[in-house]
């Protein structure tokens, strides 16, 4: 138990940064709760003044004095509760806004390596969720946790203060209660962190068929996963209900053992009046303080879950935040030697991807020239997308280099690297956003001529122009209001809007039906001359756009040479290229 709650604690703890900065309207508002319950418990103790003094003696000249200070300590503990929640709503706020904003730029950040590991609806989770469980707690569990506990321990001094005995019999019932609080929760802590793991599973459920509406509904595959989500979601309906029944038994013996504390007083109490050793406002008063104790008793079983809670979101937060960004710019960049003139040159490169015993590269030789632009092609699963995304950095070589006018990619910072190439790839991706944003990706440099120069490059300007607002036209989710042609047309202007060095194109027209495609490709080339560029080929027409093609296979450069000579050379070229062939022939179908 003590492991547990010790690291309960330190779990907690690394929150610290964030609460640091609001760590004085926090305590402000701490000293307000307890300001507030104070005065709450003081009321029973001016009871005990109005019974044995007013009543007793029969005397009402101090009962408005009296009458008044209850009515004095009431508003003061309206006045106080409501400063708490004054006090308390910005810098909670602020705590969940730091917090989000920090694992937004680690998400950022992280190797795509990292997202390969991660759901994403498990990062929305832990984004959302997870972050306004922090909220929650730092405006209301952690206050009420340090407050509940002090009204406890000053209620039980005051119980003693007006009766040894009263106070012995409340102080036996409370500590059992105390005590199975902190026994609770461990066991509490293991099925709160797997209800959360399980929401964060059926939020990427939720997420991917969203995204992937049209395929589910074409496929009519709709219902058979409504009934996946349905098992998963009564797997989370279990375990919340697991969570109910630890904590529905720690409430039941939380209710019956002040009930219980309330008869022993009463019993005792009025055998101590009968005998004359106690007086009868003396009793009135120990039962209201008990009776005022009850839900500061009560809710610590609760708010210690809530503690919980927060310390699996806070472990779940900081998974992502502790996760090591292995791409970097190195501490003293080297500078690309200018002009960029974007030699490429790929040296017996091996890679393979995280956690896999597989290389997918296998002693990758690859130059290309200035100007040049490569095709790769190659079987699928033969490492085509992989390797061009080496020279990016989306994942580093495992062995080997790769350079750029003889500058190792790892040496650059990653902002002149980035900024040297261009790329897009075969899923184009895009932003619910105007499509000049889309286009210029939040660079400010990139003005309405540059986009609308680089629209114009990927035949993008006829379509973009008739859109109802033409740049300022915000296109919907992924793109989904845009066809698959005019998605693969803005990702390509995004590719090339900067005037980059490098190209990387990652089969950049297979969404094109043939006419456009033909369109694009004129384009293409304009764009690619003078620009090194490495484009993954799945269609033999993108294949001549090229120089000069590599082909791999099984993660080897198999042959490289120019298109015609290869035709007339190489057998499995060949081979390759008449495979080609009949999928662009099915895909015109
Ligand atoms: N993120 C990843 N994690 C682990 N393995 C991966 C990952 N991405 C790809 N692979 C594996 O690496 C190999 C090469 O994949 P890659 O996508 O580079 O092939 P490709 O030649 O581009 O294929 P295609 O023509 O079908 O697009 C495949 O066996 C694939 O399963």
């Amino acid at each position: 138990m003590k492991d547990q709650s010790t690291s309960t604690t330190a779990t907690l703890r690394r929150l610290w940064p964030y609460i640091k900065p609001v760590r004085k309207p926090l305590s402000l508002s701490m000293c307000a709760t307890l300001g507030a319950m104070l005065c709450g418990l003081g009321i029973p103790l001016i009871t005990q003044r109005i019974v044995d003094g007013p009543i007793a003696h029969r005397d009402l000249s101090a009962l408005p004095w009296l009458v008044l200070l209850v009515l004095v300590l009431g508003c003061a503990e309206a006045a106080l509760f409501y400063a708490r929640r004054r006090l308390i709503a910005r810098p909670a706020a602020e705590v969940e806004a730091h917090l989000r904003a920090d694992i937004y730029r680690k998400l950022q950040r992280l190797p795509v390596a990292f997202h390969d590991r991660y759901q994403s609806g498990q990062l929305l989770s832990r984004a959302s969720t997870d972050v306004a469980t922090v909220r929650r707690w730092v405006a209301f569990a952690v206050i009420f946790l340090v407050v509940n506990t002090a009204i406890v321990i000053i209620g039980l001094g005051v119980l003693f203060w007006l009766s040894p005995l009263l106070g012995a019999v409340a102080l036996a019932c409370t500590l059992p209660l105390v005590l199975m609080s902190y026994l609770f929760e461990s066991r509490f802590k293991v099925v709160a962190r797997k209800a959360q793991d399980q929401a964060g599973d059926l939020t990427t459920n939720v997420e991917e068929s969203v995204l992937g509406i049209r395929v589910l509904k074409a496929f009519g595959r709709g219902p058979g996963l409504s009934d996946r989500f349905s098992a998963r979601a009564r797997e989370l309906r279990d375990t919340e209900l697991a969570k109910v029944k630890v904590f529905a038994l720690l409430w039941a013996v939380l209710i019956v053992l002040p009930e219980l504390g309330i008869a022993a007083q009463l019993a005792v109490g009025t055998f101590g009046i009968t005998n004359g050793t106690t007086t009868i406002g003396t009793l009135v008063a120990a039962v209201a303080v008990s009776a005022y104790l009850r839900w500061p008793v009560d809710s610590i079983g609760w708010l210690l879950a809530e503690t919980n809670q927060t310390s699996s979101a806070t472990e779940r937060i900081y998974e992502v935040l502790d996760s090591p960004i292995t791409i970097t710019s190195p501490e003293e960049p080297r500078a690309l030697p200018a002009p960029v003139r974007g030699h490429v040159r790929f040296e017996d490169v091996r890679f393979a991807y995280p956690g896999a015993d597989r290389e997918v590269l296998r002693g990758i030789d690859l130059d290309l020239v200035p100007g040049e632009t490569v095709a790769l092609v190659g079987a699928t699963g033969s490492g085509k997308t992989t390797l061009t995304a080496l020279v990016p950095r989306l994942y580093d070589v495992t062995s080997g280099r790769v350079t750029i006018d003889g500058v190792d990619v790892r040496d650059l910072s990653l902002e002149d690297l980035r900024g040297t190439i261009g790329a897009a790839f075969e899923e184009p991706v895009l932003f619910s956003a105007s499509v000049r944003e889309n286009v210029a990706l939040g660079s400010d440099e990139l003005d309405d001529a540059k986009v609308r120069e680089a629209l114009r490059v990927a035949k993008a300007e006829e379509f973009v122009e008739a859109l109802p607002w033409g740049l300022e036209t915000r296109i919907g989710e992924q793109g989904m209001s845009l066809s698959g042609g005019q998605r693969q047309r803005l990702a390509l202007a995004r590719a090339v809007v900067a005037h980059p060095a490098v190209l990387v194109l990652d089969d950049p027209l297979s969404a094109l039906d043939v006419h456009t495609e033909a369109e694009v490709e004129g384009a293409l080339r304009r764009v690619l001359h003078g620009v090194t560029a490495l484009v993954v080929a799945h269609r033999p027409s993108t294949v001549q756009l090229a120089d000069r093609v590599a082909m791999l296979v099984d993660g080897r450069i198999a042959a490289v040479g120019r298109h015609h000579d290869l035709l007339a050379d190489n057998a499995e070229y060949r081979r390759l290229l008449s495979t080609m062939d009949e999928e662009e022939e099915v895909a015109a179908l």
